[in-house]
Protein backbone atom coordinates (compact mmCIF):
# COMPACT_ATOMS: atom_id res chain seq x y z
CA UNK A 1 0.00 0.00 0.00
CA UNK A 2 2.89 2.33 0.96
CA UNK A 3 4.63 1.77 -2.79
CA UNK A 4 1.44 2.97 -4.48
CA UNK A 5 0.76 5.66 -2.05
CA UNK A 6 4.80 6.32 -2.57
CA UNK A 7 4.22 6.25 -6.67
CA UNK A 8 1.09 8.29 -6.48
CA UNK A 9 3.30 11.04 -4.71
CA UNK A 10 6.12 11.11 -6.95
CA UNK A 11 4.19 11.46 -10.02
CA UNK A 12 1.73 14.27 -8.50
CA UNK A 13 5.20 15.50 -7.80
CA UNK A 14 6.42 15.53 -11.27
CA UNK A 15 3.27 16.53 -13.07
CA UNK A 16 2.50 19.13 -10.67
CA UNK A 17 5.81 20.11 -8.63
CA UNK A 18 4.73 22.04 -5.49
CA UNK A 19 1.17 20.88 -4.39
CA UNK A 20 -1.75 23.46 -5.02
CA UNK A 21 -2.88 23.08 -2.32
CA UNK A 22 -1.49 21.71 1.42
CA UNK A 23 -3.78 21.93 4.29
CA UNK A 24 -2.92 20.35 7.51
CA UNK A 25 -5.42 17.02 7.07
CA UNK A 26 -6.75 15.65 4.49
CA UNK A 27 -10.06 17.46 4.22
CA UNK A 28 -12.29 13.75 4.08
CA UNK A 29 -10.64 12.80 7.08
CA UNK A 30 -11.81 12.59 10.72
CA UNK A 31 -9.06 15.00 11.44
CA UNK A 32 -9.27 17.56 8.27
CA UNK A 33 -13.21 18.24 9.47
CA UNK A 34 -12.35 18.57 13.19
CA UNK A 35 -9.30 21.02 13.01
CA UNK A 36 -9.89 22.42 9.13
CA UNK A 37 -13.11 23.43 6.84
CA UNK A 38 -13.49 19.74 5.71
CA UNK A 39 -14.38 19.75 1.94
CA UNK A 40 -15.90 23.36 2.93
CA UNK A 41 -12.93 24.69 1.96
CA UNK A 42 -14.27 24.11 -1.68
CA UNK A 43 -17.26 26.63 -1.29
CA UNK A 44 -14.83 28.90 1.12
CA UNK A 45 -12.26 29.01 -2.54
CA UNK A 46 -14.78 28.27 -4.70
CA UNK A 47 -13.65 31.52 -6.68
CA UNK A 48 -9.72 31.18 -6.00
CA UNK A 49 -8.77 27.38 -5.66
CA UNK A 50 -8.37 26.90 -9.54
CA UNK A 51 -8.24 29.62 -10.99
CA UNK A 52 -5.37 31.56 -8.84
CA UNK A 53 -2.86 28.92 -10.95
CA UNK A 54 -4.89 28.50 -14.08
CA UNK A 55 -5.38 24.52 -14.07
CA UNK A 56 -8.18 22.37 -13.92
CA UNK A 57 -7.01 20.03 -12.39
CA UNK A 58 -5.15 20.40 -8.67
CA UNK A 59 -2.95 18.27 -6.49
CA UNK A 60 -4.06 18.36 -2.85
CA UNK A 61 -1.19 17.42 -0.70
CA UNK A 62 -1.73 17.22 2.78
CA UNK A 63 1.28 18.79 5.25
CA UNK A 64 0.59 16.22 8.23
CA UNK A 65 -2.26 13.45 7.72
CA UNK A 66 -3.61 11.85 4.90
CA UNK A 67 -3.09 10.67 0.92
CA UNK A 68 -2.66 13.14 -2.14
CA UNK A 69 -5.65 13.76 -4.36
CA UNK A 70 -6.21 15.45 -7.43
CA UNK A 71 -8.97 17.70 -7.25
CA UNK A 72 -11.00 18.81 -11.26
CA UNK A 73 -13.53 21.80 -11.32
CA UNK A 74 -13.75 20.98 -15.01
CA UNK A 75 -17.34 19.21 -16.32
CA UNK A 76 -15.23 17.04 -19.43
CA UNK A 77 -12.97 15.87 -16.75
CA UNK A 78 -15.57 14.67 -14.41
CA UNK A 79 -17.64 13.12 -17.98
CA UNK A 80 -14.32 11.05 -17.72
CA UNK A 81 -14.29 9.72 -14.51
CA UNK A 82 -18.00 9.73 -13.63
CA UNK A 83 -18.13 7.09 -16.46
CA UNK A 84 -17.16 3.54 -15.79
CA UNK A 85 -13.68 1.37 -15.94
CA UNK A 86 -10.74 2.40 -14.81
CA UNK A 87 -12.21 4.81 -12.77
CA UNK A 88 -14.66 3.57 -9.96
CA UNK A 89 -16.08 4.97 -6.47
CA UNK A 90 -13.37 3.76 -3.62
CA UNK A 91 -14.95 0.87 -2.10
CA UNK A 92 -14.14 -0.54 1.44
CA UNK A 93 -11.98 -2.83 2.54
CA UNK A 94 -13.76 -6.82 3.04
CA UNK A 95 -12.15 -6.61 6.32
CA UNK A 96 -11.24 -3.39 7.89
CA UNK A 97 -7.35 -3.16 8.65
CA UNK A 98 -6.45 -4.36 12.31
CA UNK A 99 -4.82 -0.79 13.68
CA UNK A 100 -2.25 -2.79 15.79
CA UNK A 101 -0.96 -4.05 12.17
CA UNK A 102 -1.29 -1.09 10.07
CA UNK A 103 0.74 1.61 9.22
CA UNK A 104 -0.50 5.15 9.80
CA UNK A 105 -1.11 6.47 6.18
CA UNK A 106 -3.16 2.74 5.35
CA UNK A 107 -5.44 3.29 8.28
CA UNK A 108 -5.99 7.15 7.48
CA UNK A 109 -6.67 5.64 3.78
CA UNK A 110 -9.34 3.45 5.08
CA UNK A 111 -11.14 6.27 6.92
CA UNK A 112 -11.28 7.99 3.21
CA UNK A 113 -12.93 5.58 2.20
CA UNK A 114 -15.48 5.09 4.83
CA UNK A 115 -17.20 8.41 4.10
CA UNK A 116 -18.22 7.28 0.65
CA UNK A 117 -19.40 3.89 1.80
CA UNK A 118 -22.45 4.31 3.75
CA UNK A 119 -23.11 0.95 2.86
CA UNK A 120 -21.34 0.14 5.63
CA UNK A 121 -24.05 1.35 7.90
CA UNK A 122 -27.04 0.43 5.25
CA UNK A 123 -26.28 -2.25 2.99
CA UNK A 124 -24.24 -2.32 -0.87
CA UNK A 125 -26.40 -0.18 -2.93
CA UNK A 126 -26.54 1.63 -6.24
CA UNK A 127 -24.67 4.46 -5.37
CA UNK A 128 -21.92 3.39 -3.57
CA UNK A 129 -21.36 0.28 -6.07
CA UNK A 130 -19.24 -0.17 -9.04
CA UNK A 131 -19.19 -2.54 -12.18
CA UNK A 132 -21.05 -5.70 -12.80
CA UNK A 133 -22.74 -4.55 -9.37
CA UNK A 134 -23.65 -1.13 -10.27
CA UNK A 135 -25.02 -2.38 -13.17
CA UNK A 136 -27.27 -5.05 -11.94
CA UNK A 137 -28.79 -2.20 -9.22
CA UNK A 138 -29.06 -0.02 -11.86
CA UNK A 139 -30.99 -2.28 -14.04
CA UNK A 140 -33.73 -2.88 -11.09
CA UNK A 141 -33.65 0.61 -9.98
CA UNK A 142 -33.65 2.92 -13.32
CA UNK A 143 -37.09 1.63 -15.10
CA UNK A 144 -39.32 2.87 -12.30
CA UNK A 145 -37.96 6.48 -13.63
CA UNK A 146 -40.28 6.83 -16.34
CA UNK A 147 -43.53 9.55 -17.34
CA UNK A 148 -45.70 7.81 -15.34
CA UNK A 149 -43.64 8.51 -12.08
CA UNK A 150 -42.46 12.11 -13.25
CA UNK A 151 -46.63 12.56 -13.89
CA UNK A 152 -47.27 11.29 -9.92
CA UNK A 153 -44.47 13.75 -8.96
CA UNK A 154 -46.42 16.50 -10.33
CA UNK A 155 -49.58 15.36 -9.22
CA UNK A 156 -48.49 14.80 -5.83
CA UNK A 157 -46.60 17.52 -5.44
CA UNK A 158 -49.61 19.77 -6.38
CA UNK A 159 -51.71 17.92 -3.63
CA UNK A 160 -49.10 18.43 -0.98
CA UNK A 161 -48.79 21.69 -2.11
CA UNK A 162 -52.67 22.34 -1.53
CA UNK A 163 -52.51 20.15 1.26
CA UNK A 164 -49.81 22.83 2.49
CA UNK A 165 -51.36 25.88 2.63
CA UNK A 166 -54.34 25.16 3.89
CA UNK A 167 -52.99 22.71 7.05
CA UNK A 168 -49.86 25.41 7.92
CA UNK A 169 -51.91 28.46 7.50
CA UNK A 170 -50.66 30.22 4.45
CA UNK A 171 -53.17 33.43 4.17
CA UNK A 172 -55.61 32.66 1.84
CA UNK A 173 -56.23 36.83 1.40
CA UNK A 174 -53.95 38.99 -0.80
CA UNK A 175 -51.05 40.89 0.58
CA UNK A 176 -51.53 38.80 4.17
CA UNK A 177 -48.12 37.25 4.65
CA UNK A 178 -46.19 34.33 6.39
CA UNK A 179 -42.77 34.27 7.76
CA UNK A 180 -40.24 31.61 7.95
CA UNK A 181 -36.38 31.63 9.90
CA UNK A 182 -35.89 28.79 7.50
CA UNK A 183 -37.56 28.18 4.37
CA UNK A 184 -36.46 24.28 4.73
CA UNK A 185 -38.80 23.74 7.28
CA UNK A 186 -41.59 22.96 3.98
CA UNK A 187 -38.94 22.41 1.47
CA UNK A 188 -37.56 19.44 3.35
CA UNK A 189 -41.19 18.44 4.34
CA UNK A 190 -42.37 18.53 0.68
CA UNK A 191 -39.47 16.70 -0.60
CA UNK A 192 -40.39 13.81 2.24
CA UNK A 193 -43.85 13.70 1.12
CA UNK A 194 -42.87 13.12 -2.31
CA UNK A 195 -40.48 10.74 -2.29
CA UNK A 196 -42.65 8.70 0.32
CA UNK A 197 -45.45 8.89 -1.44
CA UNK A 198 -44.31 8.25 -5.22
CA UNK A 199 -40.90 6.83 -4.38
CA UNK A 200 -42.16 4.11 -2.00
CA UNK A 201 -46.05 3.88 -3.14
CA UNK A 202 -46.75 4.67 0.70
CA UNK A 203 -49.73 7.42 0.61
CA UNK A 204 -49.71 10.17 3.09
CA UNK A 205 -51.26 13.90 4.58
CA UNK A 206 -49.05 16.99 4.84
CA UNK A 207 -49.46 16.59 8.66
CA UNK A 208 -49.42 13.03 8.66
CA UNK A 209 -46.58 11.79 11.50
CA UNK A 210 -44.27 10.44 9.55
CA UNK A 211 -42.37 7.94 12.87
CA UNK A 212 -39.12 5.69 12.06
CA UNK A 213 -39.34 3.51 15.13
CA UNK A 214 -41.91 3.32 18.23
CA UNK A 215 -40.02 5.84 20.60
CA UNK A 216 -41.07 8.43 18.64
CA UNK A 217 -38.06 9.54 16.09
CA UNK A 218 -39.73 11.14 12.94
CA UNK A 219 -38.42 10.40 9.23
CA UNK A 220 -38.28 14.01 9.04
CA UNK A 221 -35.57 13.82 11.74
CA UNK A 222 -33.58 10.69 9.76
CA UNK A 223 -32.29 12.80 7.17
CA UNK A 224 -31.37 15.84 10.23
CA UNK A 225 -29.37 12.87 11.98
CA UNK A 226 -27.43 11.51 9.33
CA UNK A 227 -27.04 15.07 7.89
CA UNK A 228 -25.30 16.09 11.50
CA UNK A 229 -23.61 12.96 12.07
CA UNK A 230 -22.76 11.57 8.80
CA UNK A 231 -19.31 12.64 9.53
CA UNK A 232 -18.84 10.80 12.92
CA UNK A 233 -20.81 7.45 11.35
CA UNK A 234 -18.32 7.54 9.10
CA UNK A 235 -15.04 7.61 10.79
CA UNK A 236 -15.84 5.76 14.27
CA UNK A 237 -16.33 2.20 14.50
CA UNK A 238 -20.30 1.32 15.53
CA UNK A 239 -19.10 0.03 19.05
CA UNK A 240 -18.07 3.67 20.09
CA UNK A 241 -21.43 4.52 20.16
CA UNK A 242 -22.36 1.85 22.72
CA UNK A 243 -19.46 2.57 25.31
CA UNK A 244 -20.44 4.50 28.49
CA UNK A 245 -18.82 7.77 28.39
CA UNK A 246 -20.53 8.74 32.39
CA UNK A 247 -17.96 11.39 32.86
CA UNK A 248 -18.94 13.71 29.82
CA UNK A 249 -22.96 14.07 29.47
CA UNK A 250 -22.66 16.00 25.69
CA UNK A 251 -20.88 12.85 24.19
CA UNK A 252 -23.49 10.84 26.20
CA UNK A 253 -26.34 12.60 24.41
CA UNK A 254 -24.62 12.96 21.30
CA UNK A 255 -23.77 9.23 21.52
CA UNK A 256 -27.37 8.59 22.81
CA UNK A 257 -29.34 10.03 19.89
CA UNK A 258 -27.05 8.89 17.25
CA UNK A 259 -27.86 4.94 18.47
CA UNK A 260 -31.64 5.74 18.53
CA UNK A 261 -31.81 7.67 14.86
CA UNK A 262 -29.41 4.11 13.38
CA UNK A 263 -31.94 1.72 15.43
CA UNK A 264 -34.79 4.10 14.01
CA UNK A 265 -33.90 4.49 10.57
CA UNK A 266 -33.24 0.76 10.54
CA UNK A 267 -36.44 -0.48 12.05
CA UNK A 268 -38.06 1.62 9.78
CA UNK A 269 -36.31 0.13 6.70
CA UNK A 270 -37.57 -3.65 8.00
CA UNK A 271 -40.89 -2.81 8.86
CA UNK A 272 -41.16 -1.34 5.45
CA UNK A 273 -39.50 -3.53 3.76
CA UNK A 274 -41.57 -6.74 5.30
CA UNK A 275 -44.88 -4.61 4.24
CA UNK A 276 -44.09 -4.79 1.05
CA UNK A 277 -43.16 -8.03 0.66
CA UNK A 278 -46.02 -9.13 2.31
CA UNK A 279 -48.22 -7.19 -0.28
CA UNK A 280 -45.65 -8.46 -3.08
CA UNK A 281 -47.28 -12.00 -1.82
CA UNK A 282 -50.52 -11.09 -2.26
CA UNK A 283 -50.48 -9.89 -5.45
CA UNK A 284 -48.27 -13.05 -6.46
CA UNK A 285 -51.13 -15.23 -4.85
CA UNK A 286 -53.78 -13.44 -6.30
CA UNK A 287 -51.99 -13.50 -10.29
CA UNK A 288 -50.45 -16.91 -10.00
CA UNK A 289 -47.18 -16.16 -9.22
CA UNK A 290 -47.35 -13.33 -12.20
CA UNK A 291 -44.02 -10.75 -11.70
CA UNK A 292 -44.76 -8.68 -14.50
CA UNK A 293 -48.20 -7.22 -12.39
CA UNK A 294 -48.25 -3.43 -12.84
CA UNK A 295 -49.52 -3.50 -9.64
CA UNK A 296 -45.52 -5.38 -8.42
CA UNK A 297 -43.72 -2.84 -10.49
CA UNK A 298 -45.57 0.94 -9.89
CA UNK A 299 -43.11 2.65 -7.46
CA UNK A 300 -39.14 2.21 -7.22
CA UNK A 301 -39.27 0.97 -4.03
CA UNK A 302 -41.60 -2.08 -4.82
CA UNK A 303 -39.25 -2.83 -7.89
CA UNK A 304 -36.22 -3.42 -5.04
CA UNK A 305 -38.46 -5.16 -3.07
CA UNK A 306 -39.12 -7.52 -5.66
CA UNK A 307 -35.74 -8.12 -6.80
CA UNK A 308 -35.75 -10.35 -3.61
CA UNK A 309 -38.20 -12.85 -5.07
CA UNK A 310 -36.47 -13.56 -8.82
CA UNK A 311 -33.67 -16.29 -8.98
CA UNK A 312 -32.13 -14.27 -11.77
CA UNK A 313 -29.43 -12.35 -12.02
CA UNK A 314 -31.30 -9.57 -11.05
CA UNK A 315 -31.59 -11.42 -7.19
CA UNK A 316 -31.51 -8.36 -4.46
CA UNK A 317 -30.63 -9.60 -0.65
CA UNK A 318 -31.87 -8.20 2.32
CA UNK A 319 -29.07 -6.37 3.08
CA UNK A 320 -28.68 -4.90 -0.71
CA UNK A 321 -32.97 -4.01 -0.18
CA UNK A 322 -31.89 -1.95 2.79
CA UNK A 323 -28.99 -0.16 1.15
CA UNK A 324 -31.36 0.83 -1.99
CA UNK A 325 -33.92 1.99 0.48
CA UNK A 326 -31.12 4.17 2.47
CA UNK A 327 -30.28 5.37 -0.49
CA UNK A 328 -33.38 6.15 -2.15
CA UNK A 329 -34.49 8.13 0.86
CA UNK A 330 -31.80 9.99 1.75
CA UNK A 331 -30.25 11.00 -2.10
CA UNK A 332 -34.56 11.48 -3.36
CA UNK A 333 -35.74 14.29 -0.79
CA UNK A 334 -32.64 16.22 1.07
CA UNK A 335 -31.00 17.25 -2.49
CA UNK A 336 -34.34 18.51 -3.95
CA UNK A 337 -35.39 20.14 -0.52
CA UNK A 338 -32.10 22.68 -0.23
CA UNK A 339 -32.15 23.30 -4.00
CA UNK A 340 -35.97 24.46 -3.38
CA UNK A 341 -34.69 26.37 -0.57
CA UNK A 342 -32.10 28.33 -2.11
CA UNK A 343 -34.09 28.74 -5.07
CA UNK A 344 -36.70 30.98 -3.11
CA UNK A 345 -33.62 32.60 -1.55
CA UNK A 346 -32.45 33.74 -5.05
CA UNK A 347 -35.51 34.85 -5.95
CA UNK A 348 -36.37 36.93 -2.74
CA UNK A 349 -32.84 39.02 -4.06
CA UNK A 350 -33.57 39.28 -7.40
CA UNK A 351 -37.14 40.91 -7.83
CA UNK A 352 -36.90 41.23 -11.46
CA UNK A 353 -36.12 37.90 -12.17
CA UNK A 354 -38.70 36.69 -9.79
CA UNK A 355 -41.13 38.78 -11.98
CA UNK A 356 -40.03 37.00 -15.11
CA UNK A 357 -40.88 33.82 -13.81
CA UNK A 358 -44.49 34.75 -12.80
CA UNK A 359 -45.01 35.96 -15.97
CA UNK A 360 -44.19 32.80 -17.94
CA UNK A 361 -46.19 31.14 -15.09
CA UNK A 362 -49.39 33.07 -15.63
CA UNK A 363 -48.66 32.67 -19.23
CA UNK A 364 -48.63 28.98 -19.52
CA UNK A 365 -52.22 29.25 -17.43
CA UNK A 366 -53.70 31.29 -19.75
CA UNK A 367 -52.96 28.96 -22.45
CA UNK A 368 -54.84 25.59 -20.22
CA UNK A 369 -58.42 25.59 -19.74
CA UNK A 370 -57.54 24.12 -15.82
CA UNK A 371 -57.64 26.37 -13.20
CA UNK A 372 -54.10 24.63 -12.09
CA UNK A 373 -50.82 23.87 -13.87
CA UNK A 374 -50.57 19.74 -15.18
CA UNK A 375 -47.74 17.49 -15.70
CA UNK A 376 -48.09 18.65 -19.54
CA UNK A 377 -46.96 21.98 -18.77
CA UNK A 378 -43.58 20.81 -17.51
CA UNK A 379 -42.23 21.24 -20.65
CA UNK A 380 -43.57 24.78 -21.21
CA UNK A 381 -42.05 26.13 -17.81
CA UNK A 382 -38.53 27.00 -19.16
CA UNK A 383 -37.54 29.71 -17.08
CA UNK A 384 -39.07 27.75 -13.97
CA UNK A 385 -37.35 24.89 -14.57
CA UNK A 386 -34.08 27.32 -15.33
CA UNK A 387 -34.62 28.99 -12.04
CA UNK A 388 -34.22 25.42 -9.78
CA UNK A 389 -31.30 24.45 -12.17
CA UNK A 390 -29.59 28.01 -11.94
CA UNK A 391 -30.29 27.17 -7.87
CA UNK A 392 -28.60 24.02 -8.11
CA UNK A 393 -25.66 25.59 -9.42
CA UNK A 394 -25.07 28.01 -7.34
CA UNK A 395 -25.74 25.75 -4.61
CA UNK A 396 -24.87 22.32 -6.18
CA UNK A 397 -26.53 19.94 -3.27
CA UNK A 398 -24.38 16.70 -4.24
CA UNK A 399 -21.13 18.39 -3.78
CA UNK A 400 -19.00 15.46 -3.89
CA UNK A 401 -17.90 13.22 -6.92
CA UNK A 402 -14.99 10.88 -5.86
CA UNK A 403 -13.30 8.50 -7.97
CA UNK A 404 -10.31 6.32 -7.77
CA UNK A 405 -8.62 4.11 -10.98
CA UNK A 406 -7.48 0.52 -10.56
CA UNK A 407 -4.94 0.83 -13.41
CA UNK A 408 -2.63 3.42 -14.69
CA UNK A 409 -4.47 5.61 -17.39
CA UNK A 410 -4.65 9.09 -18.85
CA UNK A 411 -6.62 12.07 -18.96
CA UNK A 412 -7.71 15.08 -21.12
CA UNK A 413 -7.73 18.15 -18.95
CA UNK A 414 -8.37 21.21 -20.47
CA UNK A 415 -5.66 24.00 -20.38
CA UNK A 416 -7.03 27.34 -22.40
CA UNK A 417 -7.45 28.15 -25.45
CA UNK A 418 -5.78 28.05 -28.52
CA UNK A 419 -5.15 30.97 -31.35
CA UNK A 420 -8.29 30.78 -32.93
CA UNK A 421 -10.37 30.60 -29.80
CA UNK A 422 -10.72 26.75 -29.63
CA UNK A 423 -10.47 24.72 -26.31
CA UNK A 424 -6.98 23.18 -26.03
CA UNK A 425 -6.87 20.07 -23.86
CA UNK A 426 -3.68 17.97 -22.61
CA UNK A 427 -3.21 14.80 -21.92
CA UNK A 428 -1.94 14.13 -17.97
CA UNK A 429 -0.86 10.29 -16.77
CA UNK A 430 -2.51 9.21 -14.06
CA UNK A 431 -1.35 6.10 -11.77
CA UNK A 432 -3.33 2.94 -10.54
CA UNK A 433 -4.54 4.18 -7.15
CA UNK A 434 -5.14 7.52 -7.45
CA UNK A 435 -8.18 9.72 -5.82
CA UNK A 436 -9.72 12.18 -7.32
CA UNK A 437 -12.47 14.60 -6.23
CA UNK A 438 -14.98 16.02 -8.90
CA UNK A 439 -15.06 19.47 -7.14
CA UNK A 440 -18.70 19.91 -7.80
CA UNK A 441 -18.80 23.45 -6.46
CA UNK A 442 -15.54 24.51 -8.47
CA UNK A 443 -17.12 23.04 -11.56
CA UNK A 444 -20.39 24.94 -11.28
CA UNK A 445 -18.27 27.86 -10.58
CA UNK A 446 -15.91 27.52 -13.20
CA UNK A 447 -15.74 30.90 -15.38
CA UNK A 448 -14.83 28.38 -18.53
CA UNK A 449 -18.43 27.03 -18.22
CA UNK A 450 -20.55 29.37 -16.57
CA UNK A 451 -18.95 33.21 -17.38
CA UNK A 452 -19.55 35.44 -14.65
CA UNK A 453 -20.39 32.20 -12.46
CA UNK A 454 -21.16 34.57 -9.11
CA UNK A 455 -24.25 35.87 -10.90
CA UNK A 456 -27.81 34.46 -10.73
CA UNK A 457 -28.93 34.33 -14.48
CA UNK A 458 -31.31 31.33 -14.94
CA UNK A 459 -31.26 32.36 -18.32
CA UNK A 460 -27.95 30.59 -18.88
CA UNK A 461 -30.49 27.62 -18.80
CA UNK A 462 -32.86 28.63 -21.91
CA UNK A 463 -31.28 27.05 -24.48
CA UNK A 464 -30.78 23.32 -22.57
CA UNK A 465 -30.80 20.92 -25.02
CA UNK A 466 -31.43 18.34 -22.65
CA UNK A 467 -31.22 17.17 -19.11
CA UNK A 468 -27.15 16.16 -19.67
CA UNK A 469 -26.64 20.07 -19.33
CA UNK A 470 -27.27 20.10 -15.83
CA UNK A 471 -23.61 19.20 -15.10
CA UNK A 472 -24.81 19.13 -11.31
CA UNK A 473 -26.37 16.14 -11.25
CA UNK A 474 -23.38 14.31 -13.08
CA UNK A 475 -23.09 13.03 -16.54
CA UNK A 476 -23.21 10.05 -18.31
CA UNK A 477 -24.66 6.35 -17.71
CA UNK A 478 -23.98 7.13 -13.94
CA UNK A 479 -25.35 10.08 -14.07
CA UNK A 480 -28.12 10.95 -10.93
CA UNK A 481 -31.45 8.45 -11.58
CA UNK A 482 -33.46 10.89 -10.05
CA UNK A 483 -32.48 13.87 -12.10
CA UNK A 484 -36.00 14.35 -14.05
CA UNK A 485 -37.69 13.09 -10.95
CA UNK A 486 -36.17 15.89 -8.87
CA UNK A 487 -36.81 18.51 -12.00
CA UNK A 488 -40.23 17.48 -12.09
CA UNK A 489 -41.04 18.20 -8.62
CA UNK A 490 -38.74 21.55 -7.96
CA UNK A 491 -40.66 23.36 -11.12
CA UNK A 492 -43.65 22.14 -10.17
CA UNK A 493 -43.35 23.33 -6.23
CA UNK A 494 -41.85 26.57 -7.38
CA UNK A 495 -44.90 27.40 -9.88
CA UNK A 496 -47.36 26.59 -7.80
CA UNK A 497 -46.24 28.92 -4.49
CA UNK A 498 -44.73 31.70 -6.79
CA UNK A 499 -47.83 31.96 -9.02
CA UNK A 500 -49.92 32.79 -5.54
CA UNK A 501 -47.51 34.18 -3.55
CA UNK A 502 -44.54 36.80 -3.91
CA UNK A 503 -41.34 35.77 -1.86
CA UNK A 504 -39.45 38.64 0.10
CA UNK A 505 -35.94 38.45 2.22
CA UNK A 506 -37.02 38.77 6.12
CA UNK A 507 -35.33 41.76 7.36
CA UNK A 508 -33.80 41.91 10.86
CA UNK A 509 -34.50 45.07 12.83
CA UNK A 510 -32.15 47.62 10.66
CA UNK A 511 -31.05 45.29 7.84
CA UNK A 512 -31.05 46.24 4.72
CA UNK A 513 -31.53 44.20 1.44
CA UNK A 514 -28.07 44.06 0.80
CA UNK A 515 -26.81 43.13 4.20
CA UNK A 516 -29.43 40.14 3.67
CA UNK A 517 -28.09 38.81 1.18
CA UNK A 518 -24.63 38.76 2.28
CA UNK A 519 -25.86 37.34 5.81
CA UNK A 520 -27.83 34.51 3.29
CA UNK A 521 -26.84 33.44 -0.05
CA UNK A 522 -22.65 33.35 1.05
CA UNK A 523 -23.51 31.39 4.06
CA UNK A 524 -24.14 27.31 3.28
CA UNK A 525 -23.59 24.14 5.59
CA UNK A 526 -21.85 20.58 3.85
CA UNK A 527 -24.05 18.25 5.74
CA UNK A 528 -24.12 14.92 3.58
CA UNK A 529 -25.24 17.50 1.43
CA UNK A 530 -24.39 21.37 0.55
CA UNK A 531 -27.41 23.95 1.17
CA UNK A 532 -28.11 27.13 1.99
CA UNK A 533 -27.25 28.02 6.31
CA UNK A 534 -30.47 30.04 7.02
CA UNK A 535 -33.23 31.06 4.74
CA UNK A 536 -35.24 33.34 6.18
CA UNK A 537 -37.86 34.28 3.47
CA UNK A 538 -41.36 36.34 3.68
CA UNK A 539 -44.12 34.70 1.23
CA UNK A 540 -46.72 37.51 0.71
CA UNK A 541 -50.43 36.44 -0.79
CA UNK A 542 -50.59 38.12 -4.74
CA UNK A 543 -53.64 39.85 -5.81
C1 LIG B 1 -31.59 18.33 -6.85
C2 LIG B 1 -31.61 17.08 -6.53
C3 LIG B 1 -30.50 16.09 -6.77
C4 LIG B 1 -29.16 16.30 -6.95
C5 LIG B 1 -28.40 17.62 -6.95
C6 LIG B 1 -28.54 15.01 -7.15
C7 LIG B 1 -27.19 14.81 -7.42
C8 LIG B 1 -26.63 13.60 -7.72
C9 LIG B 1 -25.26 13.40 -8.13
C10 LIG B 1 -24.23 14.50 -8.30
C11 LIG B 1 -25.08 12.07 -8.30
C12 LIG B 1 -23.78 11.38 -8.73
C13 LIG B 1 -23.02 10.93 -7.48
C14 LIG B 1 -21.78 10.16 -7.80
O1 LIG B 1 -21.63 9.61 -8.89
O2 LIG B 1 -20.92 10.06 -6.90
C15 LIG B 1 -26.33 11.41 -8.01
C16 LIG B 1 -26.54 10.06 -8.06
C17 LIG B 1 -27.71 9.46 -7.65
N1 LIG B 1 -28.90 10.07 -7.29
FE1 LIG B 1 -29.23 12.04 -7.27
N2 LIG B 1 -29.51 14.05 -7.04
C18 LIG B 1 -30.72 14.66 -6.82
C19 LIG B 1 -31.95 14.05 -6.68
C20 LIG B 1 -32.16 12.70 -6.63
C21 LIG B 1 -33.43 12.06 -6.46
C22 LIG B 1 -34.77 12.79 -6.36
C23 LIG B 1 -33.19 10.71 -6.41
C24 LIG B 1 -34.17 9.58 -6.26
C25 LIG B 1 -35.48 9.69 -6.23
C26 LIG B 1 -31.76 10.51 -6.57
C27 LIG B 1 -31.12 9.29 -6.55
C28 LIG B 1 -29.81 9.11 -6.94
C29 LIG B 1 -29.19 7.80 -7.08
C30 LIG B 1 -29.85 6.46 -6.79
C31 LIG B 1 -27.88 8.01 -7.54
C32 LIG B 1 -26.80 6.97 -7.88
C33 LIG B 1 -26.83 6.71 -9.38
C34 LIG B 1 -25.76 5.74 -9.85
O3 LIG B 1 -24.66 5.73 -9.29
O4 LIG B 1 -26.03 5.02 -10.83
N3 LIG B 1 -31.17 11.74 -6.71
N4 LIG B 1 -27.27 12.37 -7.66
Amino acid sequence: MDDILNHVQQIFERNYGEATYRPAFAPLTALGVVFGRGLEFTWDQRFTLYRKISRELISLEPRFWGKPMLYTNSSEVMRQIAATAPWGKPQCPRQPPKRRHTRFREYELYTDRLVSCPGGYWGKNLLTSNGAEWKKHRKIVQPAFNNQTYEMVWKETTRFFNEMIVMDNWPPIPEESKQFERAQTFTQRVALCVILSCGFGIPLSWSDKTNAGDDGFGLDEGIKFQGENATLMGHAPSWLFRLPFKKCPYLIDKFQYIRRGIEAMRSWFRTSIANKKAEIANVLAETDGDQDDALLKRDVFSRIVLASQTDSALHLNDSEITGNTWVLFFAGHDTTAKVLAAAFCLLAAHKAEQAVVVEEIRNVLRGTAEESLGFEQYGLLIKTRSVFVEALRMYPAGNILLRETNEDTTLQVPCGTNDEGKAVEETVPIPKGTLIMGDMIGMQYNPRSFPQPECFRPSRWYNAATDEAYTAFSGGPRACVGRRFALVEGVCFLANVLRHYEVKPLLRNGETTESWKERVLQRTEMKMTLGIAESPLVFTRRL
